[in-house]
């Protein structure tokens, strides 16, 4: 199957590996690496996830999928979720972590902290 995407794969198939070497590469060619310190790459994340929250901002509550978003809405939503991950898998990578692997682990032990009930609350 063709995929528009210039990776000629699923798009299922990104992996959190593959944009921390992308990543890494885009900072090298840049010699902007010597400037991705973790604390720096936090203030970055943490702005990104203020632009993130703008676009929901004043808007109410919002029906999941986004039914009534335009495409230039759901764009902008797209680039700002991106910019919000990306910045945090380099921030995992210059912390040395292996963010994929720990967020696993994270799943495991909140599955034992908060076991499956009959309950339907949660
Ligand atoms: N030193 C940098 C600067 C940028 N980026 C990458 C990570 C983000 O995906 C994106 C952020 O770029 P901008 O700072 O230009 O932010 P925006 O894309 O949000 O643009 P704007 O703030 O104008 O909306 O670029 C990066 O990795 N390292």
């Amino acid at each position: 199957m063709e995929y528009s995407n210039e990776f000629s794969r699923a798009p299922e198939d990104v992996s959190l590996q593959e944009l921390r070497d992308r990543l890494a590469e885009f900072a090298e060619v840049r010699r902007w690496d010597q400037y991705h310190s973790p604390r720096n790459l936090l203030l970055a994340l943490v702005g990104e996830v203020g632009e993130l929250s703008e676009i929901f901002q004043w808007k109410g509550e919002v029906a999941r999928g986004l039914p009534n978003w335009s495409s230039d809405d759901k764009e902008h939503l797209e680039e700002e979720l991106s910019d919000v991950l990306l910045y945090l898998v380099q921030l995992a990578d210059v912390c040395g972590l292996n963010l994929g692997q720990a967020a696993l682990a994270k799943i495991v032990k909140n599955g034992k902290k908060y076991p499956v009930t009959n309950q339907t609350n949660k």
